[in-house]
């Protein structure tokens, strides 16, 4: 899949990640809406991204995927301006114990929310011309992370969610593929700032920021590059690929009928 001409929108778009996917995309000839709650880091981005790739290439949209209201915006203000959206990256997240609620919100319910309101827009079977969804997950989707419970519900919740909509995509024909990527420990300002979100289990703040200490981490654009081949390569439907220091792997599932 070629990215001239396509049209991407991005979520947690502003900063870490989701940043170096949006960077990746215009890079490879997408045009890309930056979703983020962050206004001042999105619109200083923007200004950057200006310069770097020209004004018409991108949109900073003010979101907060929580609301259904600001996501059915967003994609109103992307549809308006660019015509289409091809490829969704579901990537924003936090990592709060303390507000767990707020974390199954952010992290599961507003990646379901996002998806449902996307498919209205590039289902093949309701007029749309289908597409990539890549939901950003973690390893902590694959196994547990003891100092955050919630957090690897939420990304055991991605990694199913976007194996079974892949699923329900074949058999349905919307046209769309759906991935998941589960990265390892990625230096971005989620890491940095964990000691006081671990709620409940803040007596493993210490032990986890040795460990963090101690492991080499993945840089963000390592993985943006893993996200762009799930994006492009169009064999790739329903599959979590993990990311680590040590190389990538597609992850493999018991099979059932
Ligand atoms: N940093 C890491 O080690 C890893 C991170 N991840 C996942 O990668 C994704 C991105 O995380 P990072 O770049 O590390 O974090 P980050 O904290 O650097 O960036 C997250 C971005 O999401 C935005 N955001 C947060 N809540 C939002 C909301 N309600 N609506 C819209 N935007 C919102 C923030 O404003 C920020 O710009 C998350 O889903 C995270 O769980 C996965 C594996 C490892
Ligand atoms: C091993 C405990 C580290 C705890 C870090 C806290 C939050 C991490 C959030 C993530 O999304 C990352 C998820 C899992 C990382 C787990 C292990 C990575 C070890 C590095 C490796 O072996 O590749």
């Amino acid at each position: 899949m070629a990215l001239n001409g396509k049209i991407a929108v991005v979520t947690g778009a502003a900063q870490g990640i989701g940043r170096a996917i949006t960077e990746l995309l215009l890079q490879n000839g997408a045009k890309v809406a930056l979703l983020d709650a962050n206004k001042t880091n999105g619109e200083s981005l923007k200004e950057v991204l200006d310069k770097l790739f020209g004004e018409q290439t991108t949109l900073f949209l003010h979101c907060n995927v929580e609301s259904e209201e600001q996501i059915k915006a967003a994609f109103q203000k992307t549809l308006g301006t660019f015509g289409r959206i091809d490829i969704l990256c579901n990537n924003a997240g936090i990592l709060n114990e303390e507000e767990w609620e707020k974390t199954i919100s952010i992290n599961l319910a507003a990646v379901v929310r996002t998806t449902y309101m996307a498919l209205e827009h590039m289902n093949k079977m309701t007029g749309g011309q289908g597409g990539v969804i890549v939901n950003t997950a973690s390893m902590a989707g694959l196994g547990p992370l003891k100092c955050c419970p919630v957090y690897t519900a939420t990304k055991h919740g991605v990694v199913g969610f976007t194996r079974a909509m892949a699923a329900a995509s074949t058999a349905a024909g919307y046209g769309i593929r759906f991935n998941a990527i589960c990265p390892g420990l990625v230096k971005t300002e989620m890491l940095s700032s964990l000691s006081n979100k671990l709620g409940q289990f803040s007596h493993l703040a210490e032990e986890t920021n040795t460990i963090i200490a101690d492991k080499k981490m993945l840089n963000v654009t390592e993985v943006a590059d893993c996200l762009l081949e799930l994006v492009t390569d169009e064999t790739k439907n329903g599959e979590a690929l993990q990311v680590r220091c040590n190389g990538k792997k597609y992850m493999t599932f018991p099979v059932f009928t």
